[in-house]
């Protein structure tokens, strides 16, 4: 299938070089100059089936003048995201109004240049929570690159760095970029009690039509009352990347490195292929999550580019840990490293969690990560404060978190510096940062892709909020790909990360298997204890 973009369906390439080898170039619009947002309160009805009515795959959205026929492919190619925070925003939204994408080290302000020439331009005239807001991620290092690109390459001249660094990726990441934003053209807000429908376009008259359209759909009751939190696809088999005797000479290896270079600590992952009985409902699977992992983010992104003859997958999880939120000049973000599992009794439980409280080694993981995020902060804030260590209690694990507030100085302005400045955090990369990426990159046999990168949203302010995409994995056709790592530093036990790993497997590939159902009991004894302990601030919206 070869689509052409739609009215409003706007493709950003990066600037300079990036354009030049663009494979896509002759069919890629310009990044939009200007973008018109209209929203309107939805009613009880209407807000009930929106979110579902959104981002089911069978709804034939309007994407304007698509010139495809065949509905069942196209509605699946169509882009859609999902965004939840812990404290109760939730925001669906399809199609794309603009997209920004960018590879290689100038991937972050190359996409913030784009999104700043459309944004400069919004009319918008809706409350802030339901604004035009760009939602999409990167790639845990900038040297990779999308097999697409990869592919046409070698016929056109490649000017920059990265381009002759990158890997081309493999499966599952295929379609996916260095960087990649779309503002969708329909937007559902949920935030407290009100839900918002947002549209956006490049003139006032389609939003506003644009908007009209989708009331009136979101109106018609054959849509289903709730959203679904369907079934488990039931699995097939897996596949390993790292048999347990690969992983513990990795681990020993890491070690050595530590024990004899500068390297301080790395962060070593595994890749996990699962094969289903049936297609996976990735919302429904999200909604699963949101009701045993209450307190984390929840995303998903497919990002499948028009114009691109193959979808690419979907990538969404469940993360526990936010990389950094911005807004105006205040600040927040955390350290969160240190694992260890759920007890069976609350007994058993505070024994877990005094042993993360009371053991050196997780100690010394923890406040690297601590340090290091102060650190790179400490030069553009005018105040930072870190609170206590607490114990921040999933269903499954329980991980150390050190809650960090910071107020900007003048010379930051957009949250995209910050992700620059923080990411890799040592919680997923290592210390120094640039030998914990040789040692991943020498001993990982896979591709990490957006796995442990961040994930978010930012607007037209430049403030916005990103998590860590960890506790993820890529759903293509009948496969899920998932991703986990652990900390590793000089006294780790290469037998007790491997349990570790196998336990941050868990949230999505318990939501895969059936057998869940039955043990249903104790899921709502772990999910009950499943609170925090200290009080979470409010989320930003
Ligand atoms: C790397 C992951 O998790 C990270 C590593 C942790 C650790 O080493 O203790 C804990 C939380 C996360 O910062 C993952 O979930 O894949």
């Amino acid at each position: 299938m070869n689509r052409t973009p739609g009215e409003g369906e706007l493709a950003g390439t990066a600037p300079s070089h990036d354009r030049d080898r663009d494979h896509d170039h002759d069919r890629t619009p310009p990044i939009p100059s200007s973008l018109c947002s209209r929203s309107r309160e939805l009613t009880d009805a209407a807000a009930d089936i929106s979110f579902g009515a959104l981002l089911d795959a069978d709804i034939d959205i309007d994407i304007g003048t698509d010139t495809d026929t065949d509905t069942a492919t196209h509605t699946r190619h169509e882009p859609r995201i999902q965004w939840a925070t812990p404290d109760g925003l939730e925001i669906v939204g399809r199609g794309v109004a603009a997209r920004f994408t960018a590879t290689g080290p100038t991937r972050f302000d190359d996409v913030r240049e784009q999104a700043a020439r459309t944004f400069e331009a919004l009319e918008y005239d809706g409350p802030a929570v339901a604004r035009p807001r760009a939602f999409g991620g990167l790639s845990f290092h900038d040297s990779f690159e999308s097999s697409a690109n990869t592919a046409t390459d070698s016929d056109t001249d490649r000017e920059s760095d990265s381009a002759t660094d990158a890997t081309p990726t493999t499966a599952p990441w295929h379609g996916f970029t260095a960087a990649s934003f779309v503002v969708p053209q329909v937007l559902v807000v949920r935030s407290d009690e009100t839900t918002w429908l947002t549209a956006v376009s490049l003139d006032a008259d389609t939003a506003t039509q644009r908007l009209d359209d989708w009331h009136d759909r979101l109106a018609d009751s054959s849509f289903p009352a709730m959203r679904s939190s369907g079934s488990p696809p039931g699995v097939t088999d897996t596949e390993r990347t790292t048999s347990r005797a690969a992983w513990v000479e990795q681990v020993e290896d890491a070690i050595e490195r530590i024990e004899t270079t500068t390297l301080r600590k790395v962060v070593l992952a595994q890749s996990l292929s699962v094969g289903l009985d049936a297609e996976i409902d990735v919302p429904a699977t999200l909604e699963r999550l949101r009701r045993r992992y209450p307190n984390c983010y929840r995303f998903l992104i497919d990002h499948s580019h028009a114009g691109s003859h193959d979808a690419s997958g979907t990538f969404f999880g469940a993360p526990p840990e936010r990389l950094v939120s911005k807004r105006g000049e205040h600040v927040e973000t955390e350290a969160l490293a240190g694992s260890a599992p759920r007890g069976e009794t609350p007994e058993a439980d505070e024994e877990f969690a005094d042993q993360l409280r009371d053991c050196e080694k997780v100690q010394h993981e923890h406040v690297l990560v601590a340090e290091a995020i102060r650190d790179q902060l400490t030069p553009v804030t005018s105040s930072l404060t870190t609170d206590d260590q607490q114990i921040r209690r999933l269903a499954t694990i329980q991980h150390i978190r050190t809650p960090i507030e910071a107020t900007l100085d003048d010379e930051v302005t957009h949250v995209l510096e910050l992700v620059e400045a923080l990411h890799p955090t040592p919680a997923v990369g290592g210390m120094p940062p640039d030998q914990a990426w040789e040692t991943i990159h020498e001993t990982e046999p896979f591709d990490r892709g957006w796995y442990a990168a961040p994930i978010g949203w930012f607007d037209g302010n430049g403030d916005g909020e990103f998590a860590v995409a960890l506790r993820s994995g890529v759903a293509t056709d009948e496969r899920v790909t998932l991703f986990a790592g652990s900390g590793l530093v000089a006294d780790s036990d290469p037998h007790d990360e491997w349990d570790e790993v196998q336990l941050k497997f868990r949230p999505i590939l318990d939501e895969l298997r059936p057998e869940k159902a039955s043990s249903d009991q104790s899921e709502t004894q772990l999910d009950s204890a499943a609170t925090e302990t200290g009080g979470e601030r409010p989320y930003p919206r």
